[in-house]
């Protein structure tokens, strides 16, 4: 028998065979793709981003647009931004069963092209090991950081290192903010970037260029073939990366040959790695990244981007310091339970910015079943940490900003529950390192400029909050805020030096 076609005659057989060659490579395609275990289903796979959020990956408008897609896919959701499959994570239990109780299972980092050059793929933070040498380090880096934050300050009343480092900071800050004052008439809450950097010594504008890439999620990462295309803000990306690199390997060099200033701060990680003989095993090597960057100094400026839209907040905090603390001596880290309000403001100012949206990317180190949905190895995880902080389940009013929310008992306490639900250092065990040091250092910069400055915007300006949208969310350029001595200060020895 046979059929007859415009091109010729085709035989049942050869019908057969198609259809059989058809069935073959289906039964093969299947028989490659992962079996979901029984009772687990796939995640609901969205359309993706639209096309034009998909340039930046997670940045921009896409924490808006994420935000609004789990309310309609759910707590666990898959998005293809290019050619990678990206699970999103929403809902703070959810995030917690990932990222705690089954911490093991999504504590990788995926092989993204941007930060294969970050140090140069040897980072702690970024590189791809999740394993035994990750885990060394991480801890050695930890208990540097302990070490450096609680040991006693020899030549100062301060408590420890930290509080010495901190308050000579914030004092060159407050007497920077009074420079500008007096040259410029104005200021910007930015300048708090270009002043301090104290612990990086890095070029803000450098600084701008890593986070572009390494926070915002690059195109390159989600579409390949995108490396082998000419691209400015990778190639600076990159430049960045080597001068940061040298920059770091000078500092550990420099320690090493003066061994006087291990005890302090970088210095510190030697000392450590010593002691725990750490450099016996070749695989292991110090951290060659600090990860800080500008993350307390975006902290601080958006705290007065806060504290000039909301003057009564700001007189309500300076009543609080005058009172437990007074104007006759620096702030303490000691004075922290005594004045809840501040520490309220500290917490609302990190839900209601949520300036780091999203974690830094994670990955499953293995298949799992997250919520009954079945997730594969290696596959790149968005954890978003807005939607937290702005989930109306959890939050009255998610969009006011109000600090007494997170106070209880009369406002003479801390709610420490409600303190818990905001999600800003990430969880579990690629939680922030920092986050306590960071936590000690936002207080301490706050509470001794708000002792003695008094910060405000010129007559009719208005201060606009909208956030510039990326995975490290700055606030717009504004620069008419102005600032008057609350009391005379007193001299310190430390140079002012503005460049
Ligand atoms: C307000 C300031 C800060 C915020 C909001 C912040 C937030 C974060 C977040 C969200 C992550 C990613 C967590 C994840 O991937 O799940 C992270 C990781 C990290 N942070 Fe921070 N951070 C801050 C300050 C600091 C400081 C001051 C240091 C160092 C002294 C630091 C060191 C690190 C390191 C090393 C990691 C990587 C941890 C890992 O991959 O295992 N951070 N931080």
């Amino acid at each position: 028998m046979s059929l007859v076609g415009s091109q010729g005659i085709i035989s049942v057989i050869e019908i057969l065979i198609a259809s059989a060659v058809f069935c073959l490579t289906f039964i093969v395609i299947r028989s490659f793709r992962k079996q979901i275990p029984q009772g687990a289903e796939e995640a609901p796979r969205t359309k993706g981003l639209p096309p034009d959020r998909q340039r930046a990956g997670a940045g921009e408008q896409s924490t808006l647009t994420l935000t609004q897609m789990s309310q309609t896919y759910g707590d666990v959701m898959q998005i293809q931004i290019g050619t990678r499959p990206v699970l999103v994570l929403s809902g703070l239990d959810t995030i917690k069963q990932a990222l705690v109780k089954q911490g093991e299972d999504f504590m990788g980092r995926p092989d993204l092209y941007s930060f294969r050059h970050i140090a140069d793929g040897q980072s702690l933070t970024f590189s791809t090991d999740s394993g035994e040498v990750w885990r060394a380090r991480r801890k050695l880096a930890q208990n540097a950081l302990k070490t450096f934050s609680v040991s006693p300050s020899p030549n100062s009343s301060s408590t420890c290192l930290l509080e010495e480092h901190v308050s000579k900071e914030a004092d060159y800050l407050v007497r920077k903010f009074l420079q500008l004052m007096e040259e410029k008439k104005r200021f910007g809450p930015l300048s708090v970037h270009g002043g301090l950097c104290g612990q990086c010594h890095l070029l803000p504008y450098a600084l701008d260029q890593f986070e572009v890439v390494a926070s915002s999620g690059n195109a390159v990462d989600f579409i390949p073939v995108l490396q082998y295309l000419p691209n400015s803000t990778m190639k600076k990306f990159m430049e960045f990366n080597k001068r940061f690199l040298r920059l770091l390997q000078d500092i550990v060099k420099e320690h090493y040959e003066s061994f006087e200033k291990v005890r302090r701060h970088h210095g510190l990680l030697i000392e450590q790695s010593q002691q725990n003989k750490v450099e016996a095993n070749a695989n292991i090597q110090l951290p060659k990244e600090i990860n800080c960057f500008d993350t307390v100094t975006t902290a601080l400026s958006w705290s007065l981007m806060y504290l000039v839209t909301y003057p009564d907040i700001q007189k309500k905090i300076q009543e609080e310091l005058d009172q437990i603390i007074g104007r006759e001596r620096r702030p303490r880290l000691s004075d922290r339970p005594m004045v809840p309000y501040t520490e309220a403001f500290i917490l609302e100012m990190f839900r209601h910015s949520s300036f780091l949206p999203f974690t830094i990317p994670h990955c499953t180190t293995r298949d799992t079943v997250l919520n009954g949905y079945y997730i594969p190895k290696d596959l790149c995880v968005f954890v978003n940490q807005w939607q937290v902080n702005h989930d109306e389940k959890l939050w009255k009013e998610p969009s006011k900003f109000d600090p007494e929310r997170f106070l209880h008992a009369g406002g003479t306490e801390v709610n420490k529950a409600d303190g818990e639900k905001v999600l800003v250092f990430g969880l579990g065990k690629r939680r922030c390192i920092g986050e306590t040091i960071a936590r000690w250092e936002v207080f301490l910069f706050l509470t001794t400029l708000l002792q003695q400055l008094e910060f405000s915007v010129s007559n009719g300006k208005k201060v606009d909050m909208t956030p510039l949208y990326g995975l490290l969310m700055k606030h717009k350029r504004c620069e008419h805020f102005q600032v008057k001595q609350r009391f005379p200060i007193q001299s310190s020895e430390l140079p002012l030096d503005i460049g």
